[in-house]
């Protein structure tokens, strides 16, 4: 492979981003020091990563490909620390869990992974050092300010815990601990990042370039949310699921804004076939009936673009492409967990409450009452056994804005007049 120009480099690596923030540092590390750029990004196992997760792993592509040092962060103690999403001690198999499908995603999309480094968080997270500056860091931010960068990132709950303000102070620590010019993230990392920016300076270290990649809309049209099924296509979800998902997914004709069909296709599905093709162009195929005009293949997401703003491809026929490209591109990634008795062993290990519903509910004292056991947040409030506060405290890793929104209360409720 022909060794790529300086500029083409900085294009790739910035390619498709929302927002980089001190882009000088990366210039002068590819342009005036001429080596290769270090920039890691981070991801906490908690849930089960989705679909949506191949708009990182595309990112990660183009900066393998661009001749970076990547490492991958597996922030075991933040998923932790962000209201025990994943509990301490399933964090390990979680990360391990992440760790499989990272690797196998990208292969997938032909990826080759030699060059990428996997860091666990906790392996250098509970040194002395960190710990030592971390404390430092404690004494810089304050308290406003380290939950405001928290704020779009760690869940927000009626009783915010501690562990919810130390997070963005260790995520700003780990560009200094990882060695690292740059931090790559989702846009709703921005304002860690900028605590990051800021305040590494203070406690002696430099402050690094950050990237950002947009959100992609969920297929029901909003974010990608853990808790609607809908929103989002499992990684290991078979055809006939997938097929459905699209089928009810939110794809509003004349509309590419906020349209998660075809922003599936513009972040994830285009820049895969970029990824495989040897001149980089990159294509995306819609088998449409002859009625409507045959099959179609776009060279271009910009020629896409213009179709279906010009109604020339209706959402039907784009759903219908987009299954298509999706399966086919899902269907190693099954094969692999299917073959894979180790990786099904993982996945036992790390989400063992996922396995087939037990049918003998056991009941369990919470709060003031008992309630069925693993009854979700809204049905305890609901029941009136437990003051909403208490049930978030009871139920951590439920969220307890959905829960009460649910119930149309509002997060004051229950606050003493
Ligand atoms: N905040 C990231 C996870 C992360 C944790 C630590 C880091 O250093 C970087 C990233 C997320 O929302 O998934």
């Amino acid at each position: 492979m022909v060794e790529l120009t300086a500029a083409e480099k900085i294009e790739l690596i910035t390619r498709g981003l929302q927002e980089v923030l001190k882009k000088n540092i990366i210039e002068d590390v590819i342009v005036k020091e001429n080596r290769p750029l270090k920039v890691y990004w981070g991801t906490a196992p908690t849930g089960r990563p989705h679909c949506g997760y191949f708009v990182a792993m595309v990112k990660i592509a183009h900066f393998l490909q661009a001749g970076c040092e990547v490492t991958v962060l597996l922030a075991d103690l933040h998923a932790f620390l962000d209201n025990l999403k994943a509990p301490l001690d399933l964090v390990a198999h979680r990360a391990k869990y992440y760790e499989n499908i990272i690797k196998t995603l990208l292969t997938s999309i032909g990826v080759p992974i030699d060059k990428l480094t996997f860091v666990l968080g906790s392996s250098y997270q509970l040194t002395p050092k960190y710990a030592l500056d971390l404390l430092r860091m404690s004494t810089v931010v304050t308290e406003h300010d380290a939950k405001k960068a928290g704020a779009e990132v760690v869940k927000q709950v009626v009783s915010p815990l501690l562990s919810g303000l130390v997070y963005p102070l260790m995520q700003a620590l780990d560009e200094e601990h990882l060695g690292v010019d740059a931090q790559f993230g989702g846009v709703d990392q921005r304002k860690i990042f900028t605590l990051a920016a800021e305040q590494l300076p203070s406690v002696g270290y430099k402050e690094r370039a950050h990237l950002m990649n947009p959100m992609v809309p969920g297929l029901a049209g909003g974010k990608m949310s853990a808790s609607d099924p809908n929103s989002k296509i499992d990684l290991l979800d078979p055809p006939d699921i997938v097929k459905n998902k699209l089928k009810k997914a939110v794809c509003p004709p004349l509309e590419v804004e906020g349209n998660g069909v075809y922003s599936f296709v513009e972040f994830v599905l285009f820049p895969i076939s970029q990824l495989a093709s040897a001149d980089g162009k990159g294509s995306f195929t819609v088998n449409r009936d002859e009625k409507w005009g045959g099959p179609i293949t776009y060279e271009s997401i910009e020629q896409l673009k213009t179709d279906y703003l010009a109604d020339k491809l209706s959402p039907v026929d784009l759903k219908q492409g987009v299954q298509e490209t999706l399966n086919a591109i899902l269907a190693p990634i099954r094969a692999s967990f299917e073959s894979n008795k180790e990786w099904q062993t993982i996945t036992e290990l790390a989400y063992p409450s996922e396995g087939p519903k037990k049918v003998k509910k056991k009941e369990k004292k919470i709060g003031s009452g008992y309630v069925k056991k693993n009854a979700t947040i809204a049905e305890q409030v609901a029941d009136g056994k437990v003051k909403p506060q208490n049930a978030v405290a009871e139920t951590m890793g439920v969220d307890a804005k959905d829960a009460l929104e649910k119930l149309s209360l509002d997060a004051g409720a229950g606050k003493k007049e």
